[in-house]
């Protein structure tokens, strides 16, 4: 039995298309991706997956039951952060988390505690004095404090900063461990590489491809950019580098190969600078899912 299972679904917002089609099965204990473009319909399929809207056709189950029938009881095993959380300006987070906690029969608050204290959340702030960024911690704490066994995350790190960005990733990395299946949306390609082993990639309201993320990474462009010491002469780019351009002694290409093929290229040269980095999320569906 799968932890998600979401089977042609499609949800309309009148005659405009949310999504279409879309299938997406999820074992227990996977940490698994979501990935698309602004507008491309992952709060959509997340929302009809949770039963908070109505699909046009298709289904969604959970833990093998029907999302529809059984959601009061369904939801009581699920955290959800949605895309976008909006709170009572006026409490504190720990009276919002308390009365959250309430909601599923938590008397004891100590996990409150041990969480606010894993993602430096001040408790004691009123909801409408925290920031955007604090606000979303007050979200992501809500989805796991009552210790769910499937985590249903919307873009869970927008927000975030780096170091709250690593924190949040090892919370995920240790609740897997302990079992917990984990889906949640980005567009950010590597934050799925990061810690999915599998990752759904949506584009217009349609899947395009499911991929393993070794797969992913095979298929991924990085753009390289090379300062020189010296200009080489007769400069031969590895195989799979195209889309050269030499400003002075400074090279930049897109490259999708071996990694071992591009590191042994350039310890053939005099390198004085190197920067990689990963396209974004149109330059990949230009490349790879342009249909
Ligand atoms: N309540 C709504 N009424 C009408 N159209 C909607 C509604 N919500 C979403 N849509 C449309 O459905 C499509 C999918 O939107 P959705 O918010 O699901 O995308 P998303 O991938 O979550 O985008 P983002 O990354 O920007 O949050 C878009 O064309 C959007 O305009």
């Amino acid at each position: 039995m799968h932890a998600i299972e979401i089977k042609n679904l499609t949800k309309y917002y009148g005659k405009s298309m949310g999504i279409e089609d879309v299938s997406i099965s999820i074992e227990k204990g996977e940490v698994y991706g979501f990935i698309g473009p602004n507008g491309a319909g992952k709060s959509t399929a997340i929302r009809t997956l949770i039963g908070l809207l109505q699909p046009t056709s298709g289904s969604a189950t959970i833990n093998g039951k029907d999302v529809f029938q059984h959601g009061a009881s369904l939801r009581k095993s699920i955290g959800y952060l949605p895309s976008e959380v909006h709170y009572y300006d006026r409490m504190s987070s720990r009276e919002l988390l308390e009365y959250h906690c309430r909601f599923y029969g938590i008397k004891d608050y100590t996990k409150i505690e041990e969480l606010a204290s894993d993602f430096e959340l001040d408790l004691d702030k009123e909801i409408e004095d925290l920031s955007f960024g604090n606000k979303k911690k007050c979200g992501i704490i809500q989805a796991m404090v009552h210790e769910p066994e499937i985590l249903i995350l919307d873009e869970p790190t927008s927000g975030l900063d780096p170091l709250m960005q690593n924190v949040f990733f090892n919370k995920l990395e240790e609740l897997n461990q302990k079992g917990v299946t984990i889906f949640f949306s980005s567009h950010v390609l590597s934050e799925i590489q990061r810690i999915c082993k599998r990752a759904a990639i949506i584009r217009n309201g349609r899947i395009v491809a499911i991929e393993n993320i070794d797969g992913l990474l095979k298929k991924q462009m990085k753009l390289v950019k090379v300062i020189f010491k010296e200009v080489p002469s007769n400069l031969v780019l590895p195989e799979g580098a195209q889309k050269k351009t030499w400003s002075n002694k400074k090279l930049s290409f897109e490259y999708i190969g071996s990694t071992t093929v591009l590191i042994n290229w350039l310890s053939n040269h005099e390198v004085f600078d190197l920067t990689l980095t990963e396209p974004d999320l149109e330059s990949l569906f230009m490349n790879y899912y342009e249909r």
